[in-house]
């Protein structure tokens, strides 16, 4: 079914939203999710695009995409008959249909259980063992989706549950939880190689995605995920790769280059790749390192070998399944997944929306309809980067006063675990020391620390040991300190991509969490610049007699 968008065409788009799924329940006559398809081929239907609103966009590739023209055609397909309503959810079936359509039950959408997601008994038991027992938004979508074999962009705000949206379906087709197939008591397959590679830009990202694949394996086949991050002893890593054969590797691009470089490393029957992440991972320093992770992880898989572009002739493969994640997708994310892709998808709490590689498969020219409605789809993922539960406010004060802005401000909203993100290194030695000397217990977290050093304070602070961790965009990328109940912007942070980072380090899975910038008279305008680009009020404040005292606008101006 094809309909006509004008005006309504925010409504469809609203549909990919987390936040707006409420309105949707509402609609009685929606029996099924409708996947909205972007098609470069569409005659039928004209949306009017304002000019895009990428300015948020990082100083990454994104920063360098084409604006689109400004009347597009999108193209709204009905649910086909692409899966059978009988077939778990979990069933591998390669879809050579999928081209423009898919289906998928509402019912899975909204599953409260992990069973109701066709998770294996032997993952469920695992997970209730652990005491995850009911699925994020973003998992309920993302599990069956991957399940079926989609390459997938997974969209969702930070602290919503991204890594075990990708981390559940590939333990149910890798390793001792998997699905056992005909019922049989199934046992490892000694010989079986690296069966998912899952990249993040920093060690600390790295080590808490194998942590939490080790808490899910479990002790006796925790050596079955091996860590390759930087800072580390590298023929340590190589030595327990050749002892453990691991089936997952997670690590940094750098280490995991190099290795795989050395020839030490064999991921070319692998089966999974992710990019935790993937809109950092995709900017110029990782260019190289991802370029040859990109091109080896699943090579033997690979069918058509046609020619990329950004990262060169790579990963256009028949098998291997790659999955972009990250709270921000920009439109260089959208145009990688199209060229790396088959058919991929952008998966969000509720909704999945086909990115339609028709045509050469590669990144659409600029300009063109397909680019048009997913920049728009991205635009609207910048608005719903940041948990709803957060209060964002910001503080003037002069440069000399800011430490005693942040002592008063935690004081005020007594805060137990703080972080406080600086923008450079040098300063952040100084910040503690004051931190200190009025009685708060501080530790600095930045990347000229040794890894040991780096562990050990990441340690102390998610115990409870420190009150304050003073770092810089190291901790802005995926860290989850459940606990964390304010975070402070002492420098402002360069765009609302990286305040929604930063900001997404409190306020996690549901939790209350506040964001306070401090600013001087003269940034107040980038301030309100993120807030409108991130449609959340940043409300004004100051702080007196141990209160924070809330203000109105025009007393700041
Ligand atoms: N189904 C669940 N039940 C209970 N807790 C969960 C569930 N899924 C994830 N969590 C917990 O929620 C927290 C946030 O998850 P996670 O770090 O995956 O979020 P994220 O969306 O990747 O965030 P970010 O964008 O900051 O990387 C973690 O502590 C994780 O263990």
């Amino acid at each position: 079914m094809e309909i006509l968008i004008g005006h309504s065409h925010k409504n469809v788009l609203a549909f990919a939203s987390t936040r707006s799924h409420l309105f949707l329940r509402n609609c009685l006559f929606l029996k099924r999710l409708t996947i909205a398809c972007m098609s470069t081929s569409s005659k039928s239907s004209y949306v009017r695009n304002t000019p895009n609103s990428l300015q948020n966009a990082t100083l990454d590739l994104s920063s360098l995409e084409d604006k689109p023209s400004s009347i597009k055609r999108v193209k709204v397909f009905n649910p086909a008959k692409f899966r059978s309503s009988t077939r778990s959810p979990l069933t591998k079936a390669k879809p050579p249909e999928l081209k423009r359509e898919l289906k998928i039950d509402e019912s899975l959408f909204s599953a409260k259980t992990f069973t109701e997601l066709g998770l294996p008994p032997l993952l469920i038991d695992q997970l209730n063992k652990v005491g995850l027992t009911e699925p994020t938004e973003v998992q309920a979508t993302a599990i069956p989706t991957i399940s079926q074999n989609h390459d997938t962009v997974i969209q969702s705000y930070t602290g919503s549950g991204k890594t075990l949206a990708y981390l559940l379906p590939i333990l149910s087709e890798v390793g001792p939880l998997k699905k056992l197939e005909g019922g049989e008591n199934e046992t490892l397959d000694k010989k079986q190689g690296i069966e998912a590679v899952i990249v993040a830009p920093s060690r600390e990202l790295g080590m808490q995605i194998v942590r939490e694949v080790e808490k899910i394996l479990g002790p006796e086949d925790k050596r079955l995920v091996q860590q390759l991050v930087g800072g580390a002893n590298r023929s340590r890593q190589e030595e327990a790769l050749k002892k453990n054969k691991p089936l997952i590797i997670v690590g940094t691009p750098g280490r995991i280059a190099e290795i795989s470089a050395a020839g030490k490393l064999h991921t070319h029957m692998c089966r999974f790749l992710v990019m935790d992440e993937v809109d950092q991972l995709l900017s110029f320093n990782y260019r190289e390192d991802m370029h040859r992770i990109l091109e080896h992880v699943g090579k033997r898989r690979s069918g058509s070998q046609q020619s990329g572009e950004i990262l060169g002739p790579l990963a256009r493969r028949s098998e291997r399944q790659t999955i972009l994640v990250s709270a921000t997708i920009p439109f260089s994310v959208i145009r990688a997944a199209r060229s790396w892709g088959q058919d991929p998808v952008l998966v969000r709490a509720k909704s999945v929306i086909s990115l339609d590689s028709t045509g050469s498969g590669l990144a659409s020219e600029p300009g063109s309809a397909s680019n048009a409605a997913s920049s728009k789809v991205v635009t609207q993922g910048a608005i719903d980067s940041l948990p709803p539960s957060l209060e964002h406010y910001y503080s003037l004060s002069k440069p000399q006063h800011k430490v005693d802005t942040v002592r008063r401000c935690v004081h005020a909203l007594d805060a137990k675990t703080v972080i406080v993100f600086m923008n450079n290194t040098k300063p952040i030695k100084d910040v503690v020391h004051k931190l200190e000397a009025r009685g708060m217990k501080a530790a600095e977290l930045h990347g000229d620390l040794g890894k040991l050093a780096r562990s050990t304070i990441l340690k102390k602070f998610k115990d409870g040991e420190l009150r304050v961790l003073v770092t810089n965009e190291l901790s802005a990328r995926g860290l989850d300190v459940p606990e964390c109940d304010l975070v402070v912007n002492l420098d402002l942070p360069t765009d609302s991509v990286h305040y929604a980072h930063r900001a997404g380090r409190t306020g996690r899975l549901g939790r209350k969490g506040s964001v306070l910038s401090i600013c001087e008279e003269k940034e107040v305008f980038i301030v309100k610049k993120m807030r409108r680009q991130l449609g959340v009020g940043i409300k004004p404040c100051e702080f007196k007699e141990g209160k924070m005292i809330l203000q109105r606008e025009e007393d700041v101006e």
